[in-house]
């Protein structure tokens, strides 16, 4: 892909078109199957950079990884406590998930690892999780106190803790199951606030025994009882709905627009934004819901809608904490204001997500307004200027949310650094074109 993309104004998307796998699920599929004594079979897996960069990890930790031809992914696993010294360093690329779980993974085995990753991924807070691990007993070495690089010394002897969440992070809570699987007696993780639930829901898929309660205080207490069998296990990834957001908001903004998109996972923890879009105005439907490997997912018909600005709860943020941008952009076409609260983790992203946003929207025309942990675009109920070249600091989702504002907006658009995107959403210029998008390289070397 070339670095500098462009995407200008279109006539009415249209068609049906099945967004990439679940990236969340995808990485922990892989991490379980890697644990899971026989074998896993995994349709509709990710196959952007961050989960390839797992797949690669679990195989040097010694599980048996393949893809077949038919897109499928055989995973023969290792057992519980199982995995073994890598030899290399372990690179996480661009992925906070895979590095975060990982570590949580590794804590509770007797060996020692170093992860890395990109010069974003290495920007990024790892105290939250190297914290809690070292109180069940593994240890960190850090340059800094807590970035990456870092070597993890994991315990021969863990012990299970009951540790409250800081901060709404479902890549926290993660790190701690996962590292209580190898840890005799129960691991509990108190969260204030829901995250995510899919690492409770594919233990429970594979075998584990997750318990979930409700705390005193409205949150939950999630416990994992060490040295589960996990058992292989056969299923399909549900197409992301954080990646699925993209084209929703495209053919939200682009007048005449119908598209369909098969297959979405509509677990209620992801789901924020599309409660946010139907309060806005928009024209935008579940059919077919099902149930698949324990996660509900649904096509989702999308019609072109007049959107109207509105407040969007603080409470809200963990169930779509990477939406933010996408939502900004549908905002900036809306008549009236939208608020929106709670969102100092944006500032810990693959970049800081408020700073890029606000400059970014005000380069195109957008009224903004940047908070310490709160976004406010006044739209006009009309396209925004656009017209403008936008740093993404290698940042997806910033890549693909202005490129969407282009599909729309009075003049066209241009992103640097385009190659991010395939982190978590390869094939998404493809895509986007076949619904009707003009997304185009300006590079002379593009490929
Ligand atoms: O657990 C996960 O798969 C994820 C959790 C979220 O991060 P935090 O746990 O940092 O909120 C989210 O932003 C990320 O894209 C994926
Ligand atoms: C924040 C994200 O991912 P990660 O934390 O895994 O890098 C994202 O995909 O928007």
């Amino acid at each position: 892909m070339a670095k500098t993309l462009h995407s200008g104004r279109v006539q009415a998307l249209s068609g049906s078109a099945r967004v990439p796998g679940d990236k969340s699920i995808s990485h922990r599929a892989l991490m379980l199957g890697a644990l899971a004594v026989g074998e896993s079979v995994v349709g509709g897996l990710l196959e952007g950079d961050d989960v390839l960069r797992t797949a690669a990890c679990m195989r040097a930790l010694g599980a048996e990884i393949t893809r077949h031809e038919d897109g499928r992914w055989h995973l023969f696993g290792r057992g519980v406590g199982g995995l073994s010294e890598p030899a290399d360093l372990l690179d996480m690329g661009n992925s906070g998930t895979g590095a975060r779980l990982l570590m949580g993974l590794v804590a509770t085995h007797p060996f020692t690892s170093f992860f890395t990753g990109d010069a974003s991924l290495r920007s990024r807070p790892m105290r939250r999780v190297t914290e809690p691990l070292a109180r069940m007993g593994a240890r960190f070495f850090t340059r800094d106190g807590g970035r990456l690089p870092l070597a993890v010394v994991g315990t021969a002897s863990p012990l299970p803790i009951s540790y409250e969440l800081p901060v709404a992070s479902a890549q926290v809570k993660s790190a701690l199951l996962l590292a209580g699987l190898n840890t005799p007696g129960e691991t509990t993780v108190i969260e204030r606030e829901a995250t995510r639930d899919h690492t409770e829901l594919m233990l429970r898929n594979f075998g584990a025994d997750v318990r979930v309660e409700a705390t005193e205080s409205g949150g939950r207490a999630i416990t994992v009882t060490g040295f589960p069998e996990l058992t292989g296990r056969q299923f399909e990834v549900p197409a992301d709905p954080s990646s699925a957001a993209f084209p929703t908001v495209a053919a939200l903004l682009v007048e005449g627009s119908e598209i369909v998109l098969p297959g979405v996972g509509i677990n209620p923890l992801r789901t924020g934004l599309y409660q946010t879009l139907r309060e806005m105005g928009a024209d935008l439907r579940y059919e077919n819901r099902r149930d698949q490997a324990g996660e509900p997912v649904a096509d989702l018909r999308v019609r072109a809608s007049r959107l109207k600005g509105i407040d969007v709860p603080a409470e809200r943020a963990p169930s779509m904490i990477d939406e933010y941008p996408i939502l900004a952009v549908a905002a900036s076409f809306a008549e009236g204001t939208t608020r929106m609260r709670g969102l100092a983790e944006l500032r810990v992203k693959e970049s800081d997500r408020l700073a890029a946003m606000a400059r970014g929207l005000a380069a195109c025309g957008v009224v903004v307004e940047e908070e310490a942990d709160a976004l406010i675009v006044h739209g006009k109920g009309r396209a925004p200027r656009g017209d403008a070249l936008i740093a993404t600091r290698f940042d997806h989702r910033i890549a693909m949310a202005f490129l969407v504002l282009g599909m729309a907006a009075e003049r066209p658009v241009a992103i640097d650094e385009a190659e991010a995107i395939d982190t978590s959403f390869p094939g998404f210029v493809a895509l986007m074109n076949g619904l009707g998008a003009a997304i185009g390289s300006t590079d002379a070397d593009a490929v």
